[in-house]
């Protein structure tokens, strides 16, 4: 008798990008709660909702848990790509809790008490575009690579709209490797095709990715010509970009491949968040270099047996690269100490809004201890 071998059966949510890690994320959050909880995946949040994947869509609310954290820290609110335990609550559905997230993207919080918002979760891989025929801007594309670092996905680089260069784009391209040394390339046009078959080779299935580029990069555009029709409004159809991002608006997208595109809003203002660490991720180039400094703390500035200005000397680190690393270093920094204030100014305030039974009962037994005297 034939025994035929079938595949053992996939979890409902393998399409969505489900794997080992976040099913221990949600026995964790399952184990310890008293209710029946069910995973899901955010396909779009708005303040007090979000629509959640099960696989089938439905529009399921905050709990007053989920609530009451992100009002304290609006980082810890359901976004986009976030893998979630909800539960049934009479007609509706509740998101009892956010899973442990791996890969974000984080748009830094600017302004003095403004916090870091962010825009995606879950999120494997970035494709970050920068069209061939406008550039390329090199200090846009490092701080895009830094960002991308600091949240933990891994980034891949699309030079686009490749047919616009011209003669031009050996030079873009070559540009483009010198500021994201160890970064996956792929040159591509949606227009002629060009690429495509190995960039669509990349994005695997149930791995989940992010397009980032400035406005008119050609990502929409792109992931179209990858999934063979209209997955994304482009500029053609847009128009304007009033709407987009509305409630109903699905950010969740699934390519005929399999690989999972979530749609994000435009990122306008990229501040490197406060990591020096994504950031000399994103110089490994000019970092090893400083390892081979004479002195460890280095400024490379006039020390003698700098490795770092020497390479500059000798035309192997172009000198302007050198200034936008420590320029990005810079603004790392100040980030950093920028949000260490407004953390701390956010334990002052919780704990004087904190319920402290302790405080409470010194209150009421001095009276009693005042008789005494
Ligand atoms: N010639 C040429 N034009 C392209 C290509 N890809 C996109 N475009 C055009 O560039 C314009 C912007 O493309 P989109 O795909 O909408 O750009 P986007 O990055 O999604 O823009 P936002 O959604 O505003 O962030 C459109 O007019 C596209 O037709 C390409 O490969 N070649
Ligand atoms: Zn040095």
């Amino acid at each position: 008798m034939n025994t035929r071998v079938t595949d053992t059966p996939s979890h409902p949510l393998t399409a969505l990008g489900w794997n080992s890690s976040v099913a221990a994320a949600f026995d964790s959050v399952s184990h310890a709660s008293e209710h029946l909880l069910v995973p899901g995946r955010v396909s779009a949040a708005r303040r007090g909702g979000s629509v959640v994947n099960l696989p089938e869509e439905v529009p399921a609310d905050h709990s007053p848990a989920v609530l009451k954290a992100a009002r304290r820290d609006p980082t810890l609110a359901p976004c986009t790509g976030d893998w979630v335990a909800v539960r049934r609550s009479g007609d509706a559905w509740l998101v009892e809790a956010v899973l442990e997230r791996s890969g974000t993207l984080v748009r830094q919080g600017i302004a003095k008490d403004s916090h870091d918002q962010v825009l995606a979760a879950g999120v494997d891989h970035v494709l970050i575009c920068e069209a061939a025929d406008q550039g390329p801007n090199m200090g846009r594309l490092e701080r895009f690579l830094s960002l991308v670092r600091t949240g933990g996905a891994t980034p891949v680089v699309a030079v686009t709209k490749a047919e616009l260069a011209g003669d031009r784009l050996p030079e873009v391209v070559e540009l483009v490797r010198s500021v994201s040394p160890g970064v996956d390339l792929h040159v591509v046009s949606a227009h002629t095709g060009e690429g495509l078959p190995e960039l669509a080779e990349r994005l695997r299935p149930g791995s989940t990715w992010v397009l980032l580029g400035t406005s008119g990069a050609g990502k929409s555009s792109l992931v179209n010509a990858i999934a063979g029709g209209d997955l994304m409004d482009t500029g053609e159809v847009r128009g304007d970009k009033r709407g987009r991002h509305t409630t109903t608006h699905r950010q969740l997208l699934l390519l005929p491949g399999g690989a999972i595109v979530l749609d994000i809003p435009g990122v306008r203002r990229i501040d490197v968040p406060g990591d020096t660490e994504g950031v000399d991720r994103t110089f490994s180039d000019v970092t090893d270099l400083a390892e081979r400094c004479r002195f460890r703390d280095c400024a490379h500035e006039s020390e003698p047996g700098c490795a770092v200005r020497a390479a500059v000397d000798e035309g192997e680190l172009d000198l302007r690269r050198l200034e936008r690393w420590n320029r990005l270093r810079r603004e790392a920094e100040r980030n950093r100490s920028r949000g260490d204030v407004r953390l701390r100014a956010e334990r002052i305030r919780h704990w004087k809004n904190a319920d402290r039974p302790g405080l409470r009962v010194l209150r009421t037994r001095r009276p009693a201890w005042r008789c005494r005297r």
